[in-house]
């Protein structure tokens, strides 16, 4: 199924060609993604990764590690932006401790705790994860892509919760991009002036330090600017793309995720549908690299904990019904010839 096929059906079909917009363009998408002109858009899950971050310590984000904790409890008891948006879109939703400082929560129907350190060393100072935790985090990642094929589901989102991480995600963006740091560097959770100027300092120092040897040894480089969450993600993108899942991509640290994913795994993005472009200045660069269009891209959301996605989901559902329920010209009497 190539994007001409899937444009032919969506023109053949009772409305002038191109005529229902972006919505078309996203139909176009998921049929390509699919394989079919019988898209689906459901059931689907939406799975968030959460882990603490040590460069935090340097003053990069304007709150604190422990936000990391209370935010797992209110999105695991329902109160969040991502809890509330899953909801009401009808995409079940999980959530996956793979490092967040602190006692974890039990495991129950969406929580589940599969620590694998107590939080990413600081960045700034020493490579924030050894290889080995590297591989254990994507592994966590790419069990849970599993889990959610097993259970026919058919579309998943990834989305994290990590204070601090939008600083790895910078130096995974300006590493993986080629990018100049700055292009990277934004203000994230709400960083101050002072807070911003640091980070970009320090992502520029250690996207330098990584650079010389990224060709030589990838997986030593990117972990050693990793967060536990973002390699669980790049782990989930990784393996749902490989078992033929479609795969929503969120905001900008979900992306410098897939960035990672794409390095060492080259093609996760053929399964990608990105969801929204995140007023985080590095978003932009990070799809633009995966060859990726966001389908809204005015909405100026940056939060992500899986929201874009989430938001993005009833928009399937309408651009799946297009393409499988409407009738054609032909269908309705329609003669088209000669116009
Ligand atoms: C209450 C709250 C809820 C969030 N949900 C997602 N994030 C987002 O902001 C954080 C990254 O920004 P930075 O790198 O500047 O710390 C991550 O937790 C990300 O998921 C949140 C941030 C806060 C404060
Ligand atoms: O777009 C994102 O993923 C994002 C933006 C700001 C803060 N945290 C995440």
């Amino acid at each position: 199924m190539t994007p001409e096929h899937a444009r032919a059906h969506l023109n053949s079909l009772a409305k002038p060609p191109g005529s229902l917009g972006r919505l078309e363009d996203l139909a176009v998408r998921l049929c390509v993604v699919q394989q079919t002109l019988c898209p689906r858009a459901t059931p689907r899950r939406c799975v968030l990764f959460a882990a603490d971050h040590g460069v935090v310590t340097e003053g990069v984000s304007a709150w604190s590690s422990e936000v990391t904790r209370l935010m797992v409890s209110a999105i695991v008891s329902g109160g969040a932006a991502s809890s509330v948006l899953a909801a009401t879109t009808g995409t079940e939703l999980r959530l996956i401790d793979v490092g967040v400082v602190g006692p974890g929560l039990p495991d129950g129907p969406v929580h589940r705790n599969r620590k694998v350190r107590a939080g990413s060393r600081n960045l700034a100072l020493e490579p924030s994860l050894t290889v080995q935790e590297f591989h254990e985090a994507v592994a966590v990642g790419e069990l849970e892509a599993v889990e959610a094929w097993r259970s026919g589901i058919v579309v998943v989102a990834a989305g994290e919760m990590g204070i601090g991480n939008t600083t790895a995600a910078s130096c995974l963006t300006a590493l993986l991009t080629k990018s100049p740091a700055e292009a990277t560097v934004g203000p994230g959770a709400g960083a101050s002036e002072e807070a911003l100027a640091r980070k970009r300092q320090i992502v520029a120092d250690v996207v330098a330090r990584g650079r010389p040897r990224l060709a030589d040894d990838p997986e030593t480089v990117i972990a050693s600017m990793c967060g536990l969450e973002i390699a669980a993600i790049a782990g989930f993108h990784h393996r749902a793309s490989a078992l033929g899942l479609t795969v929503v991509l969120d905001g900008f640290v979900a992306t410098a995720a897939a960035l990672v994913a794409d390095h060492l795994w080259p093609g996760v993005a053929r399964s990608m549908i990105a969801a929204h472009q995140s007023a985080e200045p590095g978003h932009a660069v990070a799809l633009a690299h995966l060859g990726l269009e966001p389908a809204l891209d005015t909405w100026q959301m940056r939060l992500g904990e899986g929201t874009g996605a989430l938001l993005v989901m009833p928009l399937l559902d309408a651009a799946a019904a297009i393409v499988a329920r409407m009738a054609t010209f032909d269908q309705v009497g329609i003669d088209t010839d000669g116009s």
